[in-house]
């Protein structure tokens, strides 16, 4: 009989339900952004609800997530209540081969970033139409939050800039041609790597980083510890440590 080739929402699902092995009871949470980390929070609800985990506290990474968290009974918390997590589980809009991800399509990328730095471990789960080649890969967007004074001023300089060469940058926008305004009543600029990749994605990090009005931005380097991507051949687990052990370079 053939096998029926499983959605691509039902994909994200195996890959949330396989991360959400990785919460016990007791522990902090960062809670993702999008489509598939709603899966997660689902599923870490219904097993709150139905008593397999307890005690948990979460710290939503976008005000979406705390709607939905809130509406499933999943006990939430600042991030000055609660410092220092455990478990941060989250999507991805690029997985490139060594771990290195792009967020922020969903916009909640400035708050995601400070929800995962804040956790011991960052468990990213994605289909595996968002594996890439190299940072840029997809040719969709690579995000930066930019304050709103000034966004025209930063959309020039981030055309012009050597460290995203071969990208054109676009003030995203709503449904109704609006700027699109992130829950930090930001701006956002999406770089788009049409032919190429991003030469070097730390440089372009560092450079970003400083920037003036350059509230975020989506390259998350050298932050997940384990990504899960669900395909049609099964789930797979890719550990940082593993692959770093693999080139000899030790501790991540
Ligand atoms: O701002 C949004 C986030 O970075 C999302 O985690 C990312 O865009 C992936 O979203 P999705 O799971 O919907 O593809």
């Amino acid at each position: 009989m053939p096998v029926r080739a499983l959605s691509q929402d039902e994909l994200k699902k195996q890959a949330a339900w396989k991360a959400v092995e990785y919460v016990k009871s007791g522990m902090r949470l960062g809670l993702g952004t999008g489509s598939t980390a709603a899966f997660a929070v689902e599923r870490i609800g219904s097993l709150l609800k139905d008593g397999t985990l307890k005690d948990l506290v979460a710290v939503p990474t976008s005000i979406r997530t705390y709607e939905q968290a809130k509406s499933l009974g999943i006990p939430l918390a600042t991030l000055a209540e609660q410092p220092e997590l455990d478990l941060a589980i989250d999507g991805a809009d690029e997985v490139d081969p060594m771990l290195n991800v792009v967020k922020g399509r969903g916009g909640a990328l400035l708050r995601e970033k400070m929800v995962e730095l804040a956790s011991d471990k960052f468990v990213c789960i994605v289909d595996d139409t968002k594996l890439v080649e190299g940072i840029g890969g997809s040719k969709d967007a690579m995000p930066i939050e930019v304050t709103q004074f000034g966004w025209d001023y930063n959309l020039k300089r981030l055309q012009n800039l050597p460290e995203l060469e071969g990208s054109t940058a676009k003030l995203r926008r709503d449904k109704n041609g609006e700027p699109y305004v992130t829950d930090n009543s930001n701006y956002i600029i999406d770089c788009y790597f049409e032919n190429s990749f991003i030469k070097d994605a730390q440089k372009a990090a560092d450079v970003l980083s400083q920037m003036v009005g350059v509230v975020e931005h989506g390259l998350f380097l050298n932050m997940v510890n384990v990504v899960i991507i669900a395909g049609s051949n099964g789930v797979e687990v890719k550990e940082k440590q593993d692959l770093l052990s693999q080139q000899g370079m030790g501790q991540a």
